[in-house]
């Protein structure tokens, strides 16, 4: 597994209000969506391209559109709702599935409750969507379904990883042969006993929809 943690100073600047706890849920919303547009710069450097012919007003000219089948992008609901925009704006033309999954908070465990995915990814670069990569269970769970159904390589773009959820998912595909990547805003220093990234930004879904 790839790693890569966006070393940019609009990105740090960017990811140190969000993680002020003073910044609001529409200021959130609105920084979580501009991160996104800039990491995905960045994880869609091996995006697949075809080469084609256009005519400019003078003459042909050789250049490159995205080959088919078209990238398949996944927020994985409820926060990875909060990073579709900024992706999109990105990758206009991508299909986008979903996928709901939710953490408990006593055992950790990741439960998936929606899946709304094409059953044939076979050929398809996937580009999964989750803020937070802490103990790593809902990003490993959603990759391996990805791939199961066929997925050529995977990038998750999250805006904080933790090192405990990162060596997870290292772990995690042993035996899955498709190529997978984590592009991130930054990586953390640890997890707390609840599970939740320090020093992060709090509960990333309840940030970006207005419970605190
Ligand atoms: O790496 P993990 O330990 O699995 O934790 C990370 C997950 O927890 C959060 O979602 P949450 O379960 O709070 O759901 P929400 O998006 O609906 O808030 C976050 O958005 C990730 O999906
Ligand atoms: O720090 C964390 C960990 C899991 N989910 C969050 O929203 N934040
Ligand atoms: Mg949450």
């Amino acid at each position: 597994m790839q790693t890569l943690a966006v070393d940019h100073p609009l990105v740090a600047h960017k990811l140190t209000t969000l993680r002020d706890s003073r910044t609001d849920s529409p200021t959130f919303r609105r920084l979580a969506d501009e991160l996104v547009t800039l990491l995905a710069y960045e994880a869609t450097r091996d995006v697949r391209v075809a080469e084609v012919t256009v005519p400019t007003p003078l003459v042909e000219a050789e250049g490159v559109q995205l080959a088919s089948p078209k990238p398949l992008v996944v927020p994985i609901l409820r926060a990875g709702l909060g990073m579709l925009d900024g992706m999109t704006r990105l990758l206009p033309t991508a299909e986008v599935g979903f996928l709901g999954m939710i953490r408990d908070e006593g055992s950790l465990q990741a439960q998936t409750y929606a899946t709304r995915l094409p059953d044939d990814l076979s050929g398809r670069q996937c580009y999964v969507l989750d803020p937070m990569l802490a103990t790593g269970g809902t990003l490993a769970a959603a990759i391996r379904l990805l791939c199961e159904r066929g997925a050529t390589d995977v990038t998750a773009i999250c805006l904080l990883a933790a090192p405990e959820g990162l060596k997870h998912l290292e772990q995690s595909f042993t035996d899955i042969t498709a190529p997978v990547r984590v592009v991130t805003a930054a990586i953390d220093s640890h997890l707390d006993e609840n599970g939740f990234i320090v020093p992060g930004l709090g509960d990333a879904g309840d940030r970006l929809y207005g419970v605190v």
